[in-house]
């Protein structure tokens, strides 16, 4: 049975037998492949779904912190801190409970969907909503650990990345050789350079004999690297990756430059399309920003970029439960019918 990412990867990353292994059994989430959704938009390529919100707490953030939490443990941590627009926070939240440690974590007042801010809630850790962006937050995080003995577990730390790289690993043995391009949401932009050092490691160990083009898509009112500059007020539905100032920014140019790929922008609405299409074509809930991989590939599809055939994954980062407000703005709304069968049976005449 699958014993979580850090047995089942065990060379890859930093640890030693001192290292205690705080696990949910995340990783090893579903590459479904897409049947429907590129034969209705006559799309000639190999389109997977890496469903990374089938995780323990239902995003791709779970890789990083079992990593992140074992070494804080390992250094003998009481506490974890992070500013987040979410998933981070639920992440963190859970697998310092699994540790017995506290977890402190600023979120931007308001401006976090539903699901997560009750994860970080019912983990017992300290929430605290910050009148401000995510980027604010994270500066506030940044200057706390400066003065207290309290473990940042945001991307910046080192082990998130690590841990991350693990997704790449699974992609490769699940398909039995490294796609042509992956595609994901870019926020603060951890998650593109784990992606990227992850494929180039698993080359490395001779695992996999080519490299993926990376593409990255950022919310386009939120959307940093392609400008290329910061940010100040970063606007998206998409609220994961709400992001003005990427704190992994440089790894995430070098990943883009180095594979030979892209980071591109999509519209709030191209996500929202894509985000109804993977849900009612696929059967597959990500959250909104999850669908900004598929709605970039299609665009970049649109514009002729993909050879014909080409393999490509795209990571959904994150689990559509955790943001169910959202369906209410994009999906039809149910009908309410009186509980007698000839209402209904009407009412079935019309569908
Ligand atoms: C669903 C979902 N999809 C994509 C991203 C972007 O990944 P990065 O580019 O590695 O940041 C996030 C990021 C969330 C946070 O940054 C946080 O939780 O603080 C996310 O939750």
């Amino acid at each position: 049975p699958w014993r979580g990412i850090i047995k089942e990867y065990y060379e890859f990353f930093p640890v030693t037998e001192k290292t205690p292994i705080i696990t949910l059994l995340e990783g090893n989430t579903p590459l479904v492949r897409v049947n429907n959704l590129t034969k209705k938009l006559n799309m000639d390529i190999e389109l997977y779904l890496k469903f990374d919100g089938a995780n323990p707490t239902g995003s791709f953030k779970d890789r990083g912190m079992t990593l992140a939490i074992s070494k804080a443990v390992e250094e003998g941590s009481r506490a974890v801190i992070c500013a987040s627009t979410g998933n981070t926070s639920a992440s963190a939240s859970a697998y310092a409970a699994r540790a017995g440690i506290k977890a402190i974590v600023l979120i931007p007042e308001g401006k976090i969907a539903t699901g997560k801010l009750v994860q970080a809630m019912i983990h017992g850790a300290v929430v605290i909503q910050i009148k401000g962006n995510f980027d604010q937050a994270l500066d506030i995080v940044r200057a706390i650990v400066k003065e207290y003995p309290i473990t940042l577990v945001n991307s910046i730390n080192p082990y998130r990345i690590e841990g991350q790289k693990s997704a790449a690993f699974e992609v490769c043995d699940q398909l039995g050789y490294a796609p042509d391009y992956h595609a994901l949401p870019v926020g603060n932009a951890g998650n593109i350079s784990a992606y990227w050092k992850g494929y180039k490691e698993y080359k490395e160990k001779g695992r996999i004999t080519t490299l993926p083009k990376m593409l990255g898509f950022q919310a386009a009112g939120a959307a940093p690297i392609v400008l290329g500059r910061p940010v100040d007020k970063p606007e998206t539905i998409a609220t994961a990756i709400r992001i003005g100032n990427p704190a992994s920014w440089k790894t995430a140019v070098q990943a883009r430059d180095e594979s030979g790929g892209k980071i591109d922008i999509v519209t709030d609405e191209e996500i929202l399309k894509a985000y109804k299409m993977i849900a009612s074509y696929e059967g597959i809930f990500c959250e909104p920003a999850s669908a900004a991989s598929v709605a970039g590939v299609i665009k970049l599809y649109n514009q002729g970029y993909f050879k014909k055939d080409s393999t490509v994954v795209c990571t959904l980062t994150g689990n559509g439960l955790k943001d169910p407000d959202t369906v209410f703005k994009v999906a039809d709304e149910p009908h309410i019918l009186p509980a007698n069968l000839d209402n209904v049976k009407a009412f079935m005449e019309k569908i």
